[in-house]
């Protein structure tokens, strides 16, 4: 992909399961030098000294594939995260759309500091659950800039939203640095018309002009669905998700929200709808795959994020009640979601706190931005009241 003495360098804040399992392997078999910014001082040591680690597929074969080439700084090493940003042609994150404000800084200083040297064409792509990633971190790293170095930014620096599919839960074992990983994988990112050059090639990227549709589709699907599986599951008392998969009720559920926000994606967009079927099946699939042994409670995780109005709950239920659409397991999936409950969640038990002291229909407003007067108040304000019954008779 390069010539003899070309280097390419990446910068990839967040050296977590996707960084390492998804967004590392895919910029090292591109040919780039992948510089790991990271908060874990023994992650750093390790990646520095060994310059690769192993990522194994979830597969019958557990096909294996060593990820070379790369290194990490501290993210407390100012001087070295700026020298790495100034050397980057791609800077990449995944480290939680709530960690976004706190690397928005030191990126900031990185990119004052390449200004100041030289206007080399730069792509900075958030690779988050997160909706318009990028452009919520080109807020916060513009937020940082001198008026100068914003200037510039605008001539240079281009920051192309973009979604990332993966599934690749917290790696156990002795191998701190290795990680197993689903064999799907899907990484799109829109296309960077900005700085008016060809997007960079990377590995496994597919450039798309309009990136909603896709975003929308994986937002409603894979992650509602996912949801579904690990809310379901952690009130029916399952450990793991494939374990919540092979319970037939739970199953037909995950399958019955994504084919209710199926029939919105198809409506909307105008799919065809055989087509759509495939990718709710597929996901199905991945969702029961025994060789990932998923938590309900790491997919239930965040649950305020994903409550959230502009999340994968909330917006499709209002945009197919909008359209007179029925909801059952939407609603049912909401209601069991504002019942999550685990204690070593930090939201999880904001959450309740927030439910207990001012009431669930205050969250169901407030949070999720769904008023008194709307009809999915009611019914999930009933949905959830049921649910809790049931949980306290048992
Ligand atoms: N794991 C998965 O299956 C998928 C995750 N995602 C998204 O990727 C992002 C990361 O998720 P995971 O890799 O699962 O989480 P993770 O917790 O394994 O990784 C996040 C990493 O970011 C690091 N980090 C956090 N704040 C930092 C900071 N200020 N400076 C430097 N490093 C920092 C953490 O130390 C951790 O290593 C999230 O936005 C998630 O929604 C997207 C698709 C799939
Ligand atoms: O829970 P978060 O942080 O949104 O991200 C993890 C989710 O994204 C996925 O990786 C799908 O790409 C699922 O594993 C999971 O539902």
């Amino acid at each position: 992909m390069l010539g003899a003495n070309e280097r390419r360098v990446a910068v990839h804040f967040g050296a977590g399961n996707i960084g390492r399992g998804f967004i590392g392997q895919m910029l090292s078999r591109s040919g780039f030098e992948v510089v790991f910014v990271a908060r874990n001082e023994e992650q750093v040591a390790l990646l520095k000294q060994q310059r690769q680690y192993t990522v194994t597929l979830a597969s019958e074969r557990e096909e294996e594939e060593i990820v070379r080439n790369v290194t990490a700084v501290h993210i407390r090493n100012a001087a070295a995260v700026k020298e790495s940003i100034a050397e980057a042609d791609v800077v990449t994150t995944a480290v939680g759309e709530s960690a976004l404000p706190h690397i928005a800084r030191p990126l900031a200083e990185g990119i004052e500091f390449r200004l100041a040297n030289h206007e080399r064409p730069l792509r900075i792509i958030a690779c988050e659950n997160a909706v318009k990633g990028s452009s919520k971190l080109r807020k916060w790293v513009y937020s940082h800039l001198t008026e100068a170095a914003k200037e510039k930014a605008e001539r240079c620096v281009v920051f192309p939203n973009a979604i990332v599919d993966r599934i690749v839960p917290p790696q156990i074992g002795d191998d701190t640095l290795g990680v197993k990983v689903e064999p799907f994988s899907e990484w799109l990112v829109e296309h960077d018309h900005g700085a008016g050059r060809e997007p960079l090639s990377i590995a496994g990227v597919q450039y798309v002009r309009a990136l909603e549709p896709y975003a929308e589709r994986k937002l409603y699907t894979v992650n509602a669905g996912h949801c579904c599986a690990a809310y379901l599951g952690y009130l029916a008392g399952y450990r793991t998700i494939p374990e919540a998969m092979r319970d037939e009720r739970i199953r037909r559920a995950v399958e019955g929200v994504m084919r209710e926000t199926g029939r919105l994606l198809v409506h909307r967009y105008n799919w065809n709808e055989e087509e759509h079927l495939r990718y709710i099946r597929k996901s199905l699939q991945r969702f029961a795959n025994p060789r990932i042994n998923d938590k309900v409670t790491r997919v239930a995780r965040s649950p305020l994020r994903k409550l959230a109005a502009s999340d994968r709950l909330v917006r499709p239920a209002v945009q197919a009640s909008a359209l007179g659409m029925e909801i059952p397991h939407l609603v049912s999936l909401i209601s069991a979601a504002l019942l999550f409950d685990f204690d070593q969640d930090p939201e999880a038990v904001r959450l309740q706190s927030l439910i207990r002291d001012r009431g669930v229909r205050d969250v169901i407003r407030n949070h999720m931005g769904i008023h008194e007067h709307h009809p999915l108040h009611y019914r999930l304000t009933a949905h959830f009241e049921k649910l809790r019954e049931g949980r306290r008779e048992r």
